[in-house]
C-alpha cells in the first residue's frame, strides 16, 4: 500500500487544519496574554505562533505518512488528537490535474507559516496577519493555502471593537485549477496608477532607490510578506518589491502557488526563480523577491537598469 498523496485531500486538510489554527491565533490575541519571546533582535514568536504550528504539523502528521515539513518555530510537536478533513474539496474532483491525483510524499515539502506578520501581532496591527501553508513539489510551489483570521469572509479589515466581525477568510488554490477566492480589489481612482507595495519594518535607503527606479505613482508600505503578496494576487498593488534578505520560504511558498494560478510571477529581483529545498542554506531569500501579476520583466529590467 503505496503512502501516495492526492493534492486536493492534503489541500482539503491544510484549509481545515489552518482555519483551525485561526480560532487558536484568534483565541491568544483576544486573551491578551500572547508569550512574546524574542528568537533574535528584530525576530519575536508569540504562543500563538507555536500552538498553531503545533497544530497543523500534528493534524497533518495523523492522516499522511512521511511528508516532509518546513515550520518557520523550532517546536516540539506533542501527540495531537485533530483528524483534519480530507474531503471539503471533494466538489473539486474533476478540476484536479492528473499529475496531482497520486503524488510521491518524498517529492513534496510543506512549508508552514503558521503565523505571518508576527511583529505586527504584537502590535495590534492584526489585520495583516496570516497562517500560510504551501506545497512545493520537486522544488515548485503547486499548492497554497492562506487564512487571516482577522478580516470577514470577504477580507474586509475592522478594529478590535469590531472584533466579532473577525470571521476569518480563507484563499486557497492548486496550480492549474480555477481560483475562486480571490477578487480584484483595485480602487477605482487606482485604475491607471503604478503601485508599489513594500515593507514598513524594514525600510531601508537601499530599498528606497529600487523603487526610484520604478517610478509608481504610489507606495504602500504594511507589514506581513503574505499580507503584501496577497496584496499583488488581488491588484491593491502591481509590485511587491523587496530586494533585500528578511523573506524565508514560508513566506512565500503558499502566497506563489496561489500568485501562479492567478497567473503571476515570483523571482529575485534579476528575476531567478526560487528553489524550494529543505537545505538550510536556502531558506532565507537572499537576494530578496520581486512579485507582480504582470509585466514582470518590465519591473526586473527597471530595477538593474
Ligand atoms: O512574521 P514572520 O512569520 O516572522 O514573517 C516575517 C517575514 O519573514 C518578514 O520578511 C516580514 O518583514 P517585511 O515586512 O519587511 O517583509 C515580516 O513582516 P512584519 O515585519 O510586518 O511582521 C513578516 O512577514
Ligand atoms: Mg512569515
Ligand atoms: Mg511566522
Ligand atoms: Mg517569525
Amino acid at each position: 500500500m503505496s503512502n501516495n498523496i492526492n493534492l486536493l485531500e492534503l489541500v482539503s486538510a491544510c484549509i481545515d487544519l489552518a482555519e483551525q489554527s485561526g480560532d487558536i491565533i484568534r483565541d491568544v490575541f483576544k486573551s491578551g496574554s500572547l508569550g512574546v519571546q524574542m528568537k533574535a533582535e528584530d525576530d519575536p514568536m508569540t504562543k500563538a505562533d507555536l500552538l498553531s504550528q503545533q497544530h497543523i504539523i500534528g493534524g497533518l502528521n495523523n492522516v499522511f505518512k512521511d511528508l516532509i515539513i518546513v515550520g518557520e518555530e523550532s517546536c516540539e510537536i506533542p501527540p495531537s488528537t485533530t483528524i483534519p478533513n480530507i474531503h471539503k474539496l471533494d466538489t473539486q474532483k474533476d478540476n484536479l490535474p492528473q499529475q496531482f491525483q497520486s503524488l510521491d510524499p518524498k517529492d513534496l515539502i510543506i512549508f508552514i507559516d503558521p503565523l505571518d506578520a508576527t511583529r505586527e501581532f504584537t502590535l495590534g496591527r492584526v489585520h495583516c496577519v496570516m497562517t500560510l501553508i504551501g506545497i512545493s513539489f520537486k522544488g515548485k510551489p503547486i499548492a497554497g493555502v492562506i487564512y487571516q483570521p482577522f478580516v470577514d469572509k470577504e477580507g474586509h479589515e475592522s478594529t478590535r471593537e469590531e472584533s466579532d466581525k473577525w470571521t476569518g477568510r480563507t484563499v486557497w488554490a492548486i496550480v492549474g485549477m480555477p481560483v475562486e477566492s480571490v477578487q480584484d480589489k483595485r480602487a477605482p481612482e487606482d485604475k491607471d496608477k503604478v503601485i508599489i507595495v513594500t515593507t514598513a519594518s524594514h525600510y531601508t535607503q537601499k530599498i528606497e532607490e529600487s523603487i526610484k527606479k520604478i517610478n509608481p505613482d504610489k507606495v504602500i508600505k504594511t507589514g506581513g510578506a503574505g499580507y503584501k503578496t496577497l496584496m499583488v494576487i488581488e491588484n491593491r498593488a502591481d509590485v511587491y518589491v523587496f530586494p533585500s534578505v528578511g523573506s524565508k520560504l514560508w513566506d512565500i511558498c503558499a502566497p506563489h502557488a496561489i500568485l501562479l494560478a492567478v497567473g503571476g510571477t515570483l523571482t529575485d529581483p534579476f528575476g531567478k526563480d526560487i528553489l524550494y529545498s529543505t537545505d538550510p542554506s536556502l531558506i532565507e531569500n537572499k537576494n530578496g523577491i520581486v512579485i507582480t501579476t504582470g509585466n514582470h520583466k518590465k519591473y526586473i529590467d527597471l530595477l538593474n537598469k
